[in-house]
């Protein structure tokens, strides 16, 4: 059989209906055409070709960048397409651009934080994009204490203007995409000063660069950050520096919703919590797990589609070797990732449809459920993104030698997400949020205020915490109360002995910080619960399609038993299960990896990603990896000449030079 068709058996032998699969995972049908059309036509635009990005130099990248971005913004206008479909395009696209802050920060945090009045004059210009914004909150010496930035908007009284400034090397902006070179705007975090006094960080709409020429406003030094990790990759956003010398803006140009300044200089708060100036991070964080999936799920793709094709070892009498899939090893690093594509993906959709619901309740003045929301956005993002970073590597190691290959996709595909992990909050920062919030919740449990949620385990805690699991056999792993149960008892009891570590400390902050390795663990366990317990959710649903939904219990088993496997440490020491049921856990994950084998190819299929998306030789859907590996090395820069440039200069004179030592 030829490489080219492993993969036509591969998909002969799925066992579900691949084009119902392909509904699920677009969230609906609806959202699948949408994808389906608008991937084809981007990959059909040779302007979104992007098979030369990794040797760009900065300056044509940049340009090739502005180029698409110019090009997407035409093409969403003459299509009128939808705010749905144009994000689609964006996610397709697939290059980062100072357009990801425009829509995805700098107008969000108009609308979250601005009042009505200020909505009304920044947002059409910004939908227009008349005006191109970005989000200048961290800066070169605080990041992740926000309460800790330094630049300050102090109020003039006599002007009725506030005065941005950059007191200090440090206070300079660092980081934020889309203000290198191209943003004529920003919402810039300032501590605002009234009278000498300190009343923290709020937002300010600042104007950076004349809508003329382009050229920074007087007072502003605004350029680039320098080059980040990887060729192409990240390379293409203008992360940006940026220092205020006493900029002056009018007084409506603060972020009011949350806080005011009157025309006296009065400072005023409104009922809404300070933390909605946070508001903004929240909402993208949420955005950022939906993301991850999809990064990941690209990355397995690849990885398995090569895994099927690959063969190593194991000829017998002169026919074929063994496909690489088919060792246990390979499919023991790879099913959990494509099962956890699949569960990133549906806690992604709950936590889309839980900030929805927060947002609503906001507008009605209803903040109860915000600190829930900031748990849950912080925690998912982080574990997400962690396990997605990690994922990606180990997907390059599965693809052997030719992973290390630009052109399998993956080299640049990890350098472009790693960052992930570090921006809208590093994620260790992130889930010492969550252990907050849990220790919170566990020192009020017996107070009369029941935990609501995803807390709401902690109500059962005395059962949790006592409770044995009843698995005898490996296949009482199927059984979603068990999984489900087990996962709770985990999460709770690491998060009760946290508590009770801490009581022990007679400063809770001194405590806090001496625990905060363990802390982070039991804000992991809680997050994980999440991720099972919504996959668990999602098959109480009604699934049409041919075998689909058994394919999905298969995978919601793989996620948890892989999970379960992977912490096993915590499972056992906390007394959640026992040695012995931990070993039936793997047995029954081994028996899950032989069952999802044959479906595996069209497990991926529906993913339906484009050659053009996937941008992997390795992972292209016709599996002609070695015709297209050979054909694609002739095209490097290097193979344009026979004998290199600097054969004269640098290779010759080191050849030659025993001619010329003879002559001594
Ligand atoms: C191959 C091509 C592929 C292309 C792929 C491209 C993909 C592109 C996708 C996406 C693009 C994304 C682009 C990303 C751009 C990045 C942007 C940024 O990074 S913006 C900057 C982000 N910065 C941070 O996240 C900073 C992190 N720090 C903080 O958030 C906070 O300071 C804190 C650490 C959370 C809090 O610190 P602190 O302890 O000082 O808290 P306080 O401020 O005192 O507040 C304490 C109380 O407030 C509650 N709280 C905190 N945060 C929030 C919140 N966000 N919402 C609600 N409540 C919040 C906290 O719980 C405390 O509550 P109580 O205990 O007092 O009740
Ligand atoms: C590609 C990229 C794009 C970005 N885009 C933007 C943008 O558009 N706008 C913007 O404003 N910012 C942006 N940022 C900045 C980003 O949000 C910050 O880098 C991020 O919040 C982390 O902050 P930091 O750099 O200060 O890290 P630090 O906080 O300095 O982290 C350094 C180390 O210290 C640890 N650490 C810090 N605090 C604690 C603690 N309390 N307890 C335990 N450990 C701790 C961290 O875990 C980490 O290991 C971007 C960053 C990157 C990399």
């Amino acid at each position: 059989m030829e490489a080219v068709d492993y993969l036509a058996e591969e998909r002969r032998k799925a066992e579900f209906d691949v084009e119902e699969m392909k509904i699920v995972w677009a969230g609906s049908r609806h959202a699948y055409e949408i994808s389906d059309r608008v991937s084809r036509l981007v990959a059909s635009d040779p302007v979104f070709r992007k098979d030369n990005r990794t040797m760009l130099s900065r300056k044509d990248l940049f340009k090739d960048t502005l180029r698409k971005a110019a090009h997407a913004w035409k093409r969403i206008i003459e299509l009128r397409l939808s705010e749905e479909e144009a994000k689609t395009l964006r996610f397709y696209v697939d290059q980062p651009a100072y357009t990801d802050l425009h829509w995805g920060m700098f107008i969000p945090a108009i609308k979250g934080q601005g009042t009505e009045e200020q909505q009304q004059k920044w947002l059409p210009m910004a939908y227009k994009m008349q005006i191109i914004g970005c989000y200048a909150q961290t800066e070169l010496g605080h990041g992740s204490n926000v309460q800790g930035l330094e630049t300050t908007a102090k109020f003039d009284p006599q002007t009725d203007e506030f005065v941005i400034h950059s007191p200090t090397l440090t206070s300079s902006k660092w980081w934020p995409g889309g203000l290198g070179k191209v943003s004529t705007h920003a919402v810039v975090y300032a501590r605002l000063i009234i009278d000498g006094q300190d009343h923290g960080v709020h937002g300010f709409i600042v104007q950076l660069r004349s809508l003329d020429d382009h050229s920074p406003l007087p007072g502003i030094t605004v350029g680039d950050v320098g080059m980040k990790f990887g060729s192409g990759a990240y390379n293409s956003m203008d992360n940006g520096v940026l220092r205020f010398d006493h900029v002056r803006i009018p007084r409506n140009q603060m972020l009011m919703r949350v806080s005011q300044v009157t025309r006296e200089g009065k400072y005023m708060q409104s009922d809404v919590p300070r933390q909605l100036v946070y508001g903004t991070m929240v909402y993208v964080r949420q955005t950022i797990v939906s993301d991850a999936s999809r990064a990941l799920s690209r990355a397995v793709c690849i990885a398995t589609r090569y895994s099927a094709v690959r063969r190593q070892f194991g000829s017998q009498n002169g026919g074929p070797e063994t496909q690489v899939i088919n060792y246990k090893t390979q499919q023991s690093r790879l099913f959990p990732l494509l099962a956890s594509a699949y569960a990133f993906k549906f806690v992604g959709e709950w936590l889309k449809w839980l900030y929805a619901d927060v947002t609503q309740r906001l507008e009605a003045n209803d903040f109860s459920t915000l600190p829930e929301a900031h748990a849950c956005t912080a925690g998912l993002k982080s574990v997400t993104t962690s396990a997605t970073a990690d994922a990606i590597e180990e997907c390059r190691k599965l693809c052997g030698g030719h992973g290390y290959l630009s052109s399998s996709g993956l080299p640049e595909l990890f350098a472009v997400y790693i960052p992930a992990c570090t921006y809208e909050g590093d994620n260790i920062v992130l889930l010492l949020q969550v252990a907050r919030f849990l220790m919170k919740t566990v020192s009020q449990l017996g107070s009369g205020k029941n935990p609501v949620g995803t807390t709401a385990y902690m109500g059962r805690v005395e059962h949790l915490t006592q409770c044995n699991c009843e698995v005898q056999r490996a296949e009482d792993w199927l059984k979603p109360s068990v999984i489900l149960e087990a996962f709770e008892a985990r999460a709770a009891r690491m998060s009760v002995a946290c508590a009770k570590s801490l009581s022990k400390f007679s400063n809770p902050e001194e405590g806090f910080a001496e625990l905060s390795a363990d802390l982070v663990e039991a804000a992991v366990a809680h997050c994980q619960l999440i991720i099972v317990s919504k996959f668990i959710e999602k098959l109480q649903q009604d699934i049409p399609g041919k075998g689909v939904k058994r394919q999905l219990e298969t995978l919601c088993n793989i996620y948890a038993l892989y999970l379960l496997h992977k912490h096993l440490g915590d499972f056992i020491s906390t007394g959640s299960i026992s040695p012995k049921q931990g070993a039936l856990a793997n047995e029954q994950l081994r028996l899950l990896y032989s069952q999802v084998r044959p479906s595996v190819i069209a497990l991926v299929d529906a993913f339906n990603y484009t050659d053009h998306y996937l941008g992997s030789i390795l992972g292209c859907y016709d599996g002609n990896v070695y015709q297209k590996l050979y054909d694609e090395a002739w095209k490097d820069p290097l193979n344009e000449t026979v004998v290199p440039d600097g054969y004269h200069e640098y290779i010759r004179p080191i050849l030659k030079q025993h001619i010329r030592n003879a002559r001594l």
